[in-house]
């Protein structure tokens, strides 16, 4: 990964036009805006549970939901998804995302539908040898927070995360070494993002999540379908590995990064989200 050769918001926003645009062959297309939740829409913050969208993310969010309701510029299929490492219910809670929007939770475990009756889900069931290693993955998150200043875990339905954002430095580095090793001898994958190691008994990625929704689109609308990925943090690298040379890839914030265009923060990415609103609005 490296640093993008372009990274100035004007350079993302006019890609964004584009991706609004029609396709090298001028027929109609499906677009797929799917968007990270923690560090993308709402600012990253000590407490999870207070998380939110920043005002101006929100109103792109739900501007674009409105859009995905009816058909786009040219007679187009858009659609709105957030991609996140959050469960599904979490997600929703989290974000209040509008009618319309799918959510693809615990980095792709969990998926489901926003309705105007709350959401639709689709229910995760693990099998018994599941379980009984999520039982063993979360005592040995906890063993590996113990006595750590400010390490924390949080339970998943497929997973366990440990929290090191208000830790010092050598408790920070000695909790995820532990975990690290938990992950090492129950022969699972350790997720390594901002702060946080996510261990999960579902072996899954944004990845494989995103072309999941790329093929339903597909297969939906009948259409060729692009797609519009944003995130923050190294568990969206896989997302933006995924993209085709049609789609749009955008880091928020700095970083080694496949995306091909950047923009600094949540607003910014919202700022290029109403552009691109305006040029599926038409
Ligand atoms: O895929 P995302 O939507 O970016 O979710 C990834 C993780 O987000 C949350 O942790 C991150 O945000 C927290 C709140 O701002 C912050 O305190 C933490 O340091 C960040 O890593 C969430 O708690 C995790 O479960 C998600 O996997």
């Amino acid at each position: 990964m490296s640093e993008p050769p372009h990274g100035s918001t004007s350079d993302a926003t006019a890609a964004a036009v584009a991706f609004a645009g029609p396709g090298p062959g001028g027929g109609p297309r499906a677009r797929l805006v799917a968007l990270d939740f923690d560090g993308t829409l709402a600012p990253l913050v000590d407490d999870p549970t207070a998380s939110a969208m920043t005002p101006a993310a929100r109103a792109a969010v739900d501007r674009l939901a409105v859009l995905a309701a009816g058909a786009t510029a040219g007679g187009g299929v858009l659609r709105v998804a957030l991609v996140s490492g959050r469960d599904v219910a979490d997600l929703a809670a989290r974000s209040s995302a509008p009618p319309g929007t799918y959510l693809v939770g615990s980095h792709g475990a969990e998926t489901g539908v926003v309705t105007s009756d709350g959401v639709d889900a689709v229910p995760l069931r693990l099998t018994t040898e599941q379980q009984a290693t999520l039982g063993a993955l979360r005592a040995g998150m906890s063993d590996a927070a113990a006595g750590r200043a400010g390490a924390w875990v949080q339970d998943k339905p497929s997973a366990a995360v440990l929290h090191t954002r208000l830790s010092p430095g050598p408790d920070a580095a000695a909790a995820v070494a532990a975990a690290d090793d938990v992950a090492g001898r129950l022969g699972l994958h350790a997720m390594h993002g901002k702060d946080v190691v996510e261990v999960a008994v579902v072996p899954t990625s944004k990845g494989e999540a995103v072309g999941r929704l790329r093929a339903a689109l597909e297969q939906e609308s009948g259409l060729p379908v692009v797609v519009l990925y944003a995130g923050d943090d190294t568990t969206d690298e896989t997302a933006l590995a995924a993209l085709g040379p049609d789609d749009l890839g955008l880091k928020v914030g700095p970083g080694p990064t496949r995306a091909t265009q950047r923009v600094p923060d949540a607003d910014a990415l919202a700022a290029l989200l109403q552009a691109l609103a305006d040029g599926l609005d038409r």
